[in-house]
């Protein structure tokens, strides 16, 4: 039985975020200037902040400026609002991230549409959205979890993506549709599959690539997976683990990895897989962005 190559997520986010360190010390000692980055994070959720201390961390060592802003959960919309004008005029600030999801009494778009689009780096923005789609890249930001997919794929195929099939399973503005449209770009044959698709098993077995993005734990089944594809799981999914004891869990994704291993030619694993590379590329386009709103000249793409 064959088994899977392991695409190890955590070590390329590791010499993603090493580049990054480096090109910042450069920037600083030619400019004076460390790009800043502004999480803001509304309400309590505990896995949101885990993320978002991970993201503060991972900023501090790449040498950023880096703020968080706490509100409580009961926060009028108007103050999230104000906090993302002035973070829109704070010079000091290059990116800036508002965890999602929101509470429910906050209209999530208009949040996000208030961000100036140039230190938009999740990109979310309307007008980044339209830049990817259009194939406009070097001057849109791109959204981190997917840039991080790509990444991880370009690597697991030596950049061979032009012509193959790809498969992404779910249709989310912040990883189906933007996957959708890089693979496109890559020149994959690419198809979007959601709840509503008919037969998703052999869909999914026609295909090269499989992200898989759903938020269901374990879903994709290895009887699914085409011999010698390539698997990216983006779901992160807590899940009870008695064997571990009384009130115990443990993460896994949206494929069944075990099962998905022992036929597909490569596989990230849950955790130490896409979750890293979406940290370092949110470090990436913070770096981009700050470049760009200092008039500095673009840098090679770090992957
Ligand atoms: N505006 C916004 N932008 C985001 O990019 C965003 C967001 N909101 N809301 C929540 C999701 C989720 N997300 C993760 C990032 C890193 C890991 C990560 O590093 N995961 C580790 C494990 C972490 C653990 O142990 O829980 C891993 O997969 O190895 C996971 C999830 C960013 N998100």
């Amino acid at each position: 039985m064959t088994q899977a190559e392991v695409i190890d997520g955590k070590a390329v986010a590791t010499s993603v975020r090493d580049e990054i360190q480096k090109r910042t010390g450069a920037l600083f000692d030619s400019t004076g200037a460390k790009p800043g980055l502004a999480v803001v994070l509304v309400g309590e959720d505990p896995a949101s902040q885990v993320y978002v201390r991970n993201k503060e961390k991972t900023a501090s060592e790449c040498g950023f400026h880096s703020v968080k802003h706490d509100l409580p959960a009961d926060t009028p919309e108007a103050d999230v609002l104000t906090l993302v004008q002035q973070l829109n005029e704070d010079p000091a600030i290059h990116g800036i991230l508002v965890q999602l999801p929101l509470p429910s009494h906050i209209d999530e778009s208009k949040v996000l549409r208030l961000i100036k689009p140039e230190k938009d780096v999740d990109g979310f923005h309307p007008i980044n959205v339209g830049l990817l789609t259009t194939g406009e890249r070097d001057r849109a930001m791109v959204p981190c979890t997917p840039a991080g997919c790509l990444v991880l794929i370009k690597r697991a195929l030596k950049g061979a993506l032009s012509g193959k099939t790809a498969v992404v399973i779910g249709r989310s503005n912040i990883v189906g549709k933007p996957m959708a449209s890089l693979l496109l770009q890559e020149s994959c044959t690419v198809t979007i599959a959601h709840s509503r698709t008919r037969d998703l098993p052999s869909v999914v077995r026609g295909a090269d690539i499989v992200i898989a993005a759903v938020g269901r734990p374990e879903m994709v089944r290895g009887d699914w997976i085409k011999p010698g594809a390539t698997v990216i799981d983006v779901g992160i999914n807590r899940i009870p683990a008695p064997e571990r004891g009384e009130g115990k869990t443990r993460l896994v994704g949206d494929v069944a990895y075990e099962e998905a291993a022992k036929v597909a030619g490569a596989i990230t694993p849950v955790p130490g897989g896409v979750g890293p590379m979406t940290i370092a590329m949110l470090m990436a386009n913070t770096l981009t962005a700050a470049r760009r709103q200092l008039h500095l000249s673009e840098e090679e793409p770090i992957f």
